[in-house]
């Protein structure tokens, strides 16, 4: 499977999900699948809360109660051979909207957590009337989506039970009790990231049954509930836009430091489409920390938008940043040490141009990792900018993708060394691709061949990342480099 992102082609990706992957949604609900979680959860009306008073319902609330209309699994439990209408109320933990607070408890080891309706506890006596008081509730996991849902002590309030009526006073009761209940939903299940090379047999242990295709595509928070990018950033400016993104220098309100925050034009209103935005975000995690590729820190959707949290850079090698000739060596030098990490592990990047390569402190980094790839070809292809694009790409021949890379850095020195943007078409465009270089005044000869040599037609020929690395030319520039690490 191939994309062309020329001129928009992640857009027209995330437009048209593929045959295949359509037919897999239809198939079968992916075990991450928010959705699924809903339905087979058992939902209480959030509406009758009595007290304390709540706020309205949340956009996501509002739907938990649309899913929840005929589903009635807890609305009569056992209560000494007496079914009891029960009036549960939920207090949505933050786990459900993925902003875990890391203290989600341990289902209790005498509860029986494939059981979905357990008995509710017995009432509590008349004398303990305003007493507060700490009862374990109820627990249940759904086993075939990893949901849990966790009892929480509970602050119990009886203010209010004046009634002799027993029955009535069973029901409200519970009803009462649920109002402080909290119902723990564990996040959904691992992601397998594709871009893991060391995805042993170790390391999956660590997941266990918790890995999961389409998992990670938990329910974005926004709307009109909080936002995360709001509530932990404060935003400067924006420092950039791509076709496919806006980005943001901002200042991360609990350390104090300033990042650039990218998010997404586009709402990705399914999984294939989510799951198509997150390559980014994996390979940044799977590569790790380089000083020449630009540092990752983390990542989670909003308003169906994905939010990156990146290091700040000072500005991209574009419009009006040309490096001086004399830099252009080390750009080179410094993206090849890029490419040779990420080729190492077995990543091709497939969208290297001067736009995606940023500069910080007189260090070059390598960005917007949105077409990364995988050279084995296990992954779905999908093209750079066509300007940068040998003409194997364009002939839908895939055998060598990290030559791919190796063309595109060829091209997109050339274009800071001419200082002016490459053609889209035309005769420029097709000699480049032809291996008709035309001459750089002003540059060695050991320059232009190495150039010439990365844009050979026949990708065999062109040098790997690391033999560009070797180059003798590199000499003056590698002691420069390392200096400014
Ligand atoms: N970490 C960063 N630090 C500073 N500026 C950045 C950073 N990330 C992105 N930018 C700026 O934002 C611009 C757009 O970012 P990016 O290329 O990632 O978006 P995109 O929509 O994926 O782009 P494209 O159209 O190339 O696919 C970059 O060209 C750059 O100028
Ligand atoms: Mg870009």
């Amino acid at each position: 499977m191939r994309k062309r992102k020329t001129p928009t082609s992640r857009a027209k990706a995330s437009r048209q999900r593929p045959p295949a992957a359509a037919a897999m949604m239809k198939r079968s609900v992916p075990a991450g699948d928010l959705s699924l979680h809903l339905e087979r959860m058992p939902r209480f009306p959030l509406h009758q809360l009595s007290a304390p008073p709540l706020p309205a319902p949340s956009r996501f609330q509002r739907k938990l109660l649309e899913v929840s209309e005929g589903y009635d699994a807890l609305s009569s439990v056992d209560d000494g051979g007496e079914d009891v209408a029960v009036d549960k109320d939920c207090i949505l933990s933050q786990d459900f909207f993925c902003t875990p607070d890391y203290i989600t408890p341990e289902i209790p080891n005498n509860l029986n957590p494939n059981k979905e309706n357990i008995a509710c506890p017995k009432s509590p006596e008349k004398s303990i009337r305003n007493k507060r008081h700490r009862q374990v509730f109820s627990s249940c996991i759904l086993p075939s989506t990893n949901v849990q849902l966790h009892e929480e002590d509970a602050e119990l309030k009886f203010d209010e039970f004046g009634s002799d009526d027993v029955g009535e006073k069973k029901q409200r009761y519970v009803s009462q009790s649920a109002v402080a209940l909290r119902y723990r939903v564990m996040p959904p299940p691992c992601i397998r990231n594709p871009y893991l090379i060391e995805n042993s047999s170790n390391a999956l242990d660590v997941f266990g049954d918790r890995i999961a295709k389409m998992a990670g595509f938990s329910p974005s928070i926004g709307g009109d509930g909080i936002s995360r990018y709001r509530t932990d950033f404060h935003e400067i400016e924006q420092i950039g836009s791509g076709n496919f993104s806006h980005v943001f220098k901002a200042l991360k309100r609990i350390d104090g430091c300033l990042y650039a925050v990218k998010h997404s034009i586009k709402q990705f209103h399914n999984d294939m489409e989510r799951k198509y935005a997150l390559r980014e975000v994996q390979a940044l995690a799977a590569l790790g920390y380089h000083a020449n590729i630009v540092g990752y820190h983390t990542s989670w959707f909003e308003n169906d938008k994905l939010y990156i949290q990146m290091e700040l850079c000072d500005h991209s090698l574009s419009k009006g940043h040309i490096p001086r000739s004399g830099d252009v060596l080390e750009v080179l030098y410094q993206m090849a040490t890029a490419l040779n990490f990420m080729h190492d592990r077995g990543i091709a990047h497939m969208d290297v141009k001067p736009e995606n390569i940023y500069v910080k402190h007189g260090v070059y980094k390598l960005g917007d990792f949105g077409c990364a790839i995988l050279t084995d070809k296990s992954l779905p292809i999908e093209e750079g900018d066509s300007r940068y694009m040998p003409q194997e790409i364009l002939n839908d021949k895939y055998e060598h993708l990290d030559k791919v890379d190796i063309f595109s850095l060829g091209a997109a020195i050339y274009e800071l060394v001419k200082g002016s943007p490459l053609p889209e078409s035309g005769p420029l465009f097709c000699n480049l691709r032809e291996g008709k270089i035309p001459l750089l005044p002003g540059y060695s000869m050991q320059f232009q061949s190495v150039l010439k040599a990365m844009m050979d037609p026949d990708p065999l020929k062109r040098p790997s990342a690391r033999e560009i690395m070797e180059n003798p030319i590199f000499e003056r520039v590698k002691k420069t480099t390392s200096r400014k690490e």
